[in-house]
């Protein structure tokens, strides 16, 4: 089994005024063999939930565990590989895409051996296997993050973070791309969590969709309950500006559409209450008389719950139906 899960997990940055917390205490399971996807506006704290997963940063509380084990060093950490939005970035310039994918292989292996799996890994992710003598200037975007993914995967990892990994791509091979992340899911059998703040990307790929708000996940469970029957009114607004169901993974996945018309408040100072209120579509700013929602923080229910969403009037978003 190889199951990622988070339990209260916290991650605060800075001292004194500039404190803030990214995370606040999330509770999130990643079933073995599963993609759940993390949706969320920029600064939800999705890349810092991963990074905390991989020990990028360190976690101010909680735990991160695989198999119920926490994690807290290195080694244990070694089945778990990150994937980040910009293959430029993860990708030496001097190096052949062969050597960046040879360089993470583990173990000492011969000469021939390391071409042999170089070529298989390439292939996996769809490339010639001759492209290991190019360098990552002469490649297309997507071919970049494909080597990403041939990195990532050539340290045997059991569990993937993929991190807005097609964000920085052409609209025109999103899809491809998100294609073969599925693609490896089932081959390989891989537990993901894969984050985007575009839920159209996010439901292309996912078994469970997870939605983060202000560093706490305000909704989570099985893709097509949290998308068909969403319970926290934040979803709902996410779903109404994301363009109808039924696109083709083939089509151009829209850029952006997860847009609302207010900027999202400051994680250094989150509003009291549920921490949407102040944008909600059925709390106070319509309801004057819903003074719980600005007064008492709604619990979001244990991460088991198969659907569980953080709103004090989750059963009443479920009387319009979504699309
Ligand atoms: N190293 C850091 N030091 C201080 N603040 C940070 C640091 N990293 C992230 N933050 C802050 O933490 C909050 C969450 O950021 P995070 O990058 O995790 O969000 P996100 O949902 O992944 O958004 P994006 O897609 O824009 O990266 C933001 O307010 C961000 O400014």
């Amino acid at each position: 089994m190889r199951e990622l899960s988070f339990e209260g997990t916290t991650v605060r940055f800075g001292t004194g005024r500039s404190a803030l917390t990214a995370v606040d205490g999330v509770d999130l399971v990643v079933p073995q063999g599963q993609v759940v996807g993390l949706v969320g506006e920029s600064g939800s704290g999705k890349s810092t939930l991963a990074k905390a997963a991989v020990g990028l940063v360190p976690t101010s509380g909680g735990e991160v565990r695989l198999d119920g084990t926490p994690l807290r060093t290195r080694r244990d950490r070694r089945k778990l590989q990150m994937v980040f939005q910009d293959p430029h970035a993860s990708l030496d310039p001097r190096m052949t895409i062969g050597e960046s994918i040879a360089e993470a292989l583990p173990g000492r292996r011969r000469r021939a051996a390391r071409s042999a799996e170089v070529a298989r890994l390439l292939e996996l992710v769809g490339l010639d296997p001759a492209r290991a003598r190019s360098l990552p200037s002469g490649m297309s975007g997507g071919q970049r993050q494909r080597v990403a993914l041939a990195r990532a995967l050539a340290a045997e990892p059991e569990v993937v973070l993929a991190d807005e990994i097609t964000s920085a791509l052409d609209v025109s091979v999103q899809g491809s791309v998100l294609n073969l992340v599925r693609d490896l899911q089932r081959e390989l059998g891989l537990t993901i969590l894969f984050i985007s703040h575009n839920l159209s990307v996010v439901r292309y790929v996912s078994d469970v969709i997870a939605v983060m708000y202000l560093g706490r996940i305000v909704e989570a469970g099985p893709a097509d309950a949290v998308l068909s029957a969403p319970k926290h009114p934040y979803t709902r607004t996410l779903l109404d500006a994301a363009p109808a169901f039924g696109v083709a993974l083939d089509d151009p996945v829209p850029a952006d559409d997860a847009r609302l018309d207010t900027e999202a408040p400051s994680p250094h100072d989150p509003p009291p209450g549920c921490r949407f209120h102040r944008r909600c579509p059925i709390g106070p700013l319509t309801r004057p008389e819903r003074t719980i929602c600005a007064e008492t923080d709604p619990q979001p229910g244990a991460a088991d719950r198969p659907h569980r969403a953080a709103c004090h009037f989750a059963a009443e978003i479920l009387e319009v139906p979504a699309r």
